[in-house]
């Protein structure tokens, strides 16, 4: 994908108004098709195969009624077709169409709401189209489609009066299909307010061929990552009876945005102090309610095109609409109501809501925005034993920065270094930001990791390995990535990490530390590699009980599976990512 697509320009499928994503039907907006279900393409241009009223679309769209539109809608609409048609990143691409169209900070909340709440359940939404449809859901072109999928969510799973939706799509059709397209859409979705929501999921569920579909469509994932989720509980220990409900509360947890969560670099914040400061800021804010996702690096990623900033990265970074703030530059920031200190993290902070940026630690750098999961993969490498001053740390695949960050604080009040890989320059460059609030910041090398164990012979004390991955733990911060990932990711990323790991065990000095990470709980990333990595070097590495470590850290408090060295996180069951984390010590 380009840099320009990525930063949400020229998405063609949305734009500002009536105008570009108007060439509905076989153009569709930007041709880049669509994933079914299962992650696969489904159809290019967006359009398929067109049927009734789509087939007989005029050659020009009819213009859209200026300020027909609630802009909210409007927002989201052109977000969600960007990601159908452009693969562009909802958590990155909001915030700058929230900033464009100038919104309220409760025009933002529910322009995200809509987006997120659309894209994250989009796979039952498609299976209601179908129902009251009756036309398959890969021939419904694609701009019609995000129009039908917006109205579902809102007469789905929102308050929405249901003649709003209802009108204002029908509306929003006119803007972005065909004139014939409009009785349609207000044919489809009058045909789904008749029938009561629960009555929905029943005849969803009464549709599915089998029980992994069954799960699959009502909790709106791809049924490949159903099994590999189950197979990764079965993993972590879960007793076979429990296995159906850990699955659903898992698979609910991906649905539920995640809380504010921050960290606070220690020896260059007070968690303390910052809870003061947002407790004495609170009363100004209305703290309430869904907001799109922003990050400062979040938004740096933006504006440096950096590769899938919004992807794999396991950085914690929070894309859910309940962890960040307003429109961008609006002046009207939403202050973090109330923090508290995080059950887990003892450097974490977590607030329901609110925009980051609004804090001036933030802005300094000195507190981030870090899932506690990732706080917590960091701080087992620090903190499995006492560090010893001139030790050499090696983050191998460090950008886009947040562990770095914790890794390099850590470090720095205990007299080690920390050097930094990452081999995609923009991100490298998101690195260098992420510390560059720390006294001493860390080199950071732009290098393939798998290189750099020949290149660095038993150089390092500690090494993280953080390896690139699906991202199917961070599931909740990423509305549409469910949607992206395929079977086939994880292989070639198994294939990478075992690599990674190699090149970070001939890294390491003898003695060292290893931690391998993952933001995926799918078992060939996680304890399989554990397997792989001990099978490989049976008379070099040790596996340490991580387990213990975590327990340490966070005062007994984390609530671990199976009895195993390696640490498994879950986010139903830890309010984390499901970080996966495991700690070898090198012969
Ligand atoms: C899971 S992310 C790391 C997240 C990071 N540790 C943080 O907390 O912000 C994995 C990173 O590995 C990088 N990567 C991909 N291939 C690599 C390679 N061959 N060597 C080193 N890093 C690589 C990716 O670009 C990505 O930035």
């Amino acid at each position: 994908m380009s840099d320009e697509r990525r930063r949400g320009g020229g998405t063609g499928s949305g734009g500002s108004g009536q105008g570009g994503s108007g060439q509905s039907g076989s153009g569709g907006s930007g041709g880049s098709g669509r994933r079914g279900h299962d992650g696969r393409r489904t159809g290019g241009g967006g359009g398929g195969q067109q049927r009734g009223p789509e087939r007989r679309k005029p050659a020009t769209p009819a213009p859209s009624r200026p300020g027909a539109v609630q802009p909210a809608r409007r927002v989201a609409l052109d977000v969600i077709a960007a990601v159908r048609a452009d693969d562009a990143y909802a958590n990155l691409l909001l915030p700058v169409r929230i900033a464009d169209a100038r919104l309220s900070p409760a025009d933002a909340g529910l322009a995200t709401e809509l987006t997120y709440g659309t894209l994250r359940r989009r796979g039952y939404y498609d299976r209601v189209i179908e129902l009251a449809s009756g036309r398959p859901i890969d021939e419904i072109d694609g701009a019609v489609r995000d129009v039908l999928e917006l109205g579902a969510h809102q007469l789905l799973s929102m308050r929405v009066a249901q003649h709003a939706a209802v009108n204002e799509s029908v509306e929003l059709t006119r803007a972005v299909a065909s004139r014939s397209a409009t009785g349609f859409v207000n044919g489809v979705l009058r045909g789904i307010t008749r029938t009561p929501a629960e009555e929905w999921l029943e005849r969803v569920t009464d549709s599915a061929e089998s029980d992994d579909e069954r799960l699959a469509l009502t909790s709106s994932h791809p049924a490949w990552i159903v099994r590999a989720f189950r197979r990764a509980l079965v993993a972590d220990g879960v007793p076979e009876a429990e296995v159906p409900a850990e699955l659903d509360a898992l698979l609910e947890a991906d649905n539920t945005p995640a809380r504010l969560s921050l960290v606070a670099l220690p020896g260059l914040a007070a968690r303390e102090a910052l809870e003061r400061d947002a407790t004495a800021a609170a009363p100004g804010s209305d703290g309430s309610g869904d907001a799109p996702g922003e990050h400062p690096d979040a938004l740096e990623a933006v504006l440096a095109g950096a590769s899938d900033p919004a992807d794999d990265d396991g950085s914690g970074f929070d894309a859910a609409p309940s962890a960040s703030g307003t429109a961008v530059g609006d002046g009207e920031r939403r202050v973090p109501a109330a923090f508290e200190p995080a059950p887990l993290s003892p450097l974490g902070l977590v607030a329901p809501t609110g925009d980051p940026a609004s804090i001036p630690a933030v802005r300094a750098g000195t507190v981030r925005v870090q899932d506690e999961g990732s706080q917590l993969a960091a701080l087992a490498l620090t903190r499995a034993r006492p560090i010893t001053a001139g030790e050499r740390w090696l983050d191998l695949c460090a950008g886009p920065g947040g562990k770095t960050a914790v890794l390099a604080a850590e470090a720095g009040l205990a007299g080690a270094t920390v050097i930094a890989n990452e081999p995609i320059a923009a991100r490298a460059g998101l690195v260098r930001r992420a510390v560059a609030a720390l006294p001493e910041p860390p080199v950071v090398w732009e290098r393939d990791g798998t290189r750099l164990g020949r290149e660095n012979d038993e150089g390092f004390d500690r090494i993280l390995v953080d390896a690139p991955c699906t991202g199917l733990g961070a599931l909740r911060r990423r509305p549409e990535a469910r949607w992206r990932k395929t079977p086939a990711d994880v292989a070639e990323l198994v294939a990478l990490q075992q690599q990674l790991i190699d090149a970070a065990v001939a890294a390491l000095k003898p003695g060292g530390l290893l931690a391998y990470v993952t933001c995926s709980p799918h078992v060939a990333e996680t304890r399989g590699q554990v397997q792989g990595a001990l099978r490989r070097w049976p008379d070099t590495l040790v596996q340490l009980p991580a387990q213990d470590v975590l327990r340490e850290i966070t005062g007994g408090a984390v609530e671990l599976g199976a009895d195993d060295p390696a640490v498994q996180l879950w986010p139903h069951r830890n309010t984390t990512d499901a970080m996966f984390i495991a700690l070898f010590e090198k012969r």
